[in-house]
């Protein structure tokens, strides 16, 4: 049993027990108080800003992404003074690589020197080795016409990308190889091997048709040991490995390819563009003016040049800090800031780093959609140009198109969030097609002030690539381009869609290497 207490005793116990009760009282009243501001403080914001109510109903953004809108818009906007200062710069820059090696237009020469006239004829097998997919295209030429065009194209495993050369000579070898077993490519007059036109996109040193060696990687390849490399051989000892009886008669960037393909076709052709994965631009030269070449004089001809446009950098850039940030996580960091502003691998990830910025500065998407938000290179360029194309007229499909590829719940994306996706998405895309333009309009400048091509004259501008293929509108916003900076000249500026002309091309130069032997 217990012992009996004193007076005392029980006097302490009932003040002891009275203390715990106020200080249980206080705190009850402590935390209550403390919930209940929070709650009226969240009302009186939500009442404070009608930008957040009106966000909740999905009519407009909120105050803070309107604010993250605005300064794209004033950075991605080019005046044209920006716009003709640009154009100055690159004008600049082609000249200075005409003259000398190692400049930030690299000026190629390709060594066709004859212009495709439409003569060219037989049966050739083209190679495309291109940013996202090896394309092997068969190419019938008969009575000035493209008789038959077989294409097949598989993408590049990113392992291969960045392992090494022979693992991917073998894999273009190996397509090769599928390809002729398919459609069963025959041996042609010029004995028992198909006659091969290989496109490389990529930068290279060449000292005649049938030669180039490797400058340096671009897109998302980094194989160091094919540096320097001759690049026939190394495909054609993969053919041979493959047992593939083919032989290389000519070596092209796939801008020289687009613009004999369509110059093949039309004699008013100037120009091969490619907006693609990568984008890059080719021309036709006078000999006389690449004066790195034609150090002993010339003999007055042309020659197609491959500019390399997409290393070109300028303070008249509109570059943003998302810019600098994707250039830092890209294998050939520091170059082809052009091409990174313009080019079909880098527009999602553009589009990526904006809305991940506004959901980190401006609420968008909420708190728990950012993870989704934060794996780089998630958001491909496809997604851009959809949400582009359905315009801030359709935010139902945009939310749909948004929460499929965010893999979040449609309700969760209020309207003003798709609002403020669609109007990043129009940024990106105008910018890619006006610095696009931009880079003609320079060219179309340099060529008819150098007097090579008269004002009166059509200038035809070949045009291959996925980008320009799906983006909506693309062609529309380079036209604009042309407006701005070329006025009343710009009528002469013709974008013509040249689909598969880099593989047909590779096959017209082969036919006339083939013949001039
Ligand atoms: N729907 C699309 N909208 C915009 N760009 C696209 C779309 N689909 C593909 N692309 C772009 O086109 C590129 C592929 O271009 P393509 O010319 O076919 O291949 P490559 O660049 O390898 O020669 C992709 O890297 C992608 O950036
Ligand atoms: O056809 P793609 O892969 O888009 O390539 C376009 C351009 O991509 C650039 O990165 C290359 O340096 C160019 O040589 C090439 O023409």
């Amino acid at each position: 049993m217990g012992r009996k207490k004193s007076a005392t005793a029980v006097a302490k116990d009932e003040s002891a027990s009275s203390g715990v009760g106020l200080l249980v009282f206080t705190t009850v009243v402590g935390v209550g108080a403390g919930v209940g501001l929070y709650f009226w403080n969240r009302l009186k914001r939500r009442k404070a800003s009608p930008q957040s109510r009106r966000c909740s109903k999905g009519v407009a953004m909120t105050h803070e992404q309107l604010d993250v809108l605005e300064g794209y818009k004033s950075k991605c906007t080019m005046s044209k003074d920006q716009l003709n200062a640009l154009v100055d710069d690159f004008l600049r820059r082609m000249n200075e690589g005409l003259r000398s090696e190692g400049q930030m237009l690299k000026q190629l020469p390709s060594y066709v020197e004859r212009m495709p006239n439409g003569e060219e004829a037989g049966e050739f097998l083209a190679i495309d080795l291109g940013g996202t997919n090896v394309r092997v295209v068969k190419v019938v030429l008969e009575d000035r016409k493209v008789k038959e065009v077989v294409a097949h194209e598989d993408a590049i495993p990113k392992a291969l990308m960045r392992g090494t050369t022979k693992g991917l000579f073998d894999f273009i070898a190996k397509q090769v190889k599928l390809f002729m077993a398919r459609h069963s490519a025959r041996p042609t007059a010029s004995g028992t091997k198909v006659p091969i036109g290989f496109t490389f996109s990529y930068p290279m040193k060449q000292t005649g048709i049938k030669n180039g060696e490797l400058i340096c990687w671009t897109k998302g390849f980094d194989i160091k040991d094919t540096l320097g490399k001759d690049l026939v051989g190394l495909l054609e000892a993969s053919m041979r490995e493959q047992e593939v009886e083919g032989e290389v008669f000519a070596i092209l960037n796939d801008t020289v390819g687009t613009l004999a393909a369509s110059r093949f076709a039309d004699q008013d052709t100037q120009l091969g563009v490619i907006l693609g994965t990568g984008s890059n631009a080719a021309y036709i030269e006078s000999k006389g003016n690449i004066s790195k070449l034609s150090a002993g004089g010339s003999d007055g001809g042309r020659m197609i040049v491959n500019i390399e446009w997409g290393n070109f950098k300028s303070d008249h850039l509109p570059y943003l800090a998302e810019d600098r940030e994707i250039d830092e996580g890209t294998p050939n960091r520091g170059s082809q800031h052009y091409e990174k502003m313009i080019s079909g691998m880098y527009l999602g990830e553009m589009a990526r780093r904006a809305c991940l910025r506004a959901s980190r500065e401006a609420n968008l998407f909420g708190g728990t959609q950012r993870r989704r938000l934060e794996k780089p290179w998630s958001f491909p360029t496809s997604l851009v140009s959809e949400i582009d194309g359905l315009g801030s007229g359709r935010l139902p499909q945009v939310k749909k198109a948004l929460s499929k590829a965010l893999d979040i719940l449609e309700a969760s994306v209020s309207d003003g969030c798709a609002h403020f996706v669609t109007e990043v998405c129009r940024l990106i895309g105008d910018r890619s097609a006006t610095l696009a333009a931009a880079g003609v309009a320079a060219i179309y400048r340099y060529l008819t002030q150098s007097g090579q091509v008269a004002l009166d004259q059509r200038f035809v501008v070949a045009v291959d690539g996925g980008l320009f293929e799906h983006y909506p509108r693309y062609k529309d916003r380079m036209d604009k381009t042309f407006g701005d900076l070329l006025g009343g000249q710009a009528k002469r500026v013709e974008l013509v869609h040249s689909p598969d002309g880099s593989g047909i091309g590779s096959a017209v130069i082969a036919a006339a290497a083939a013949t001039s032997r």
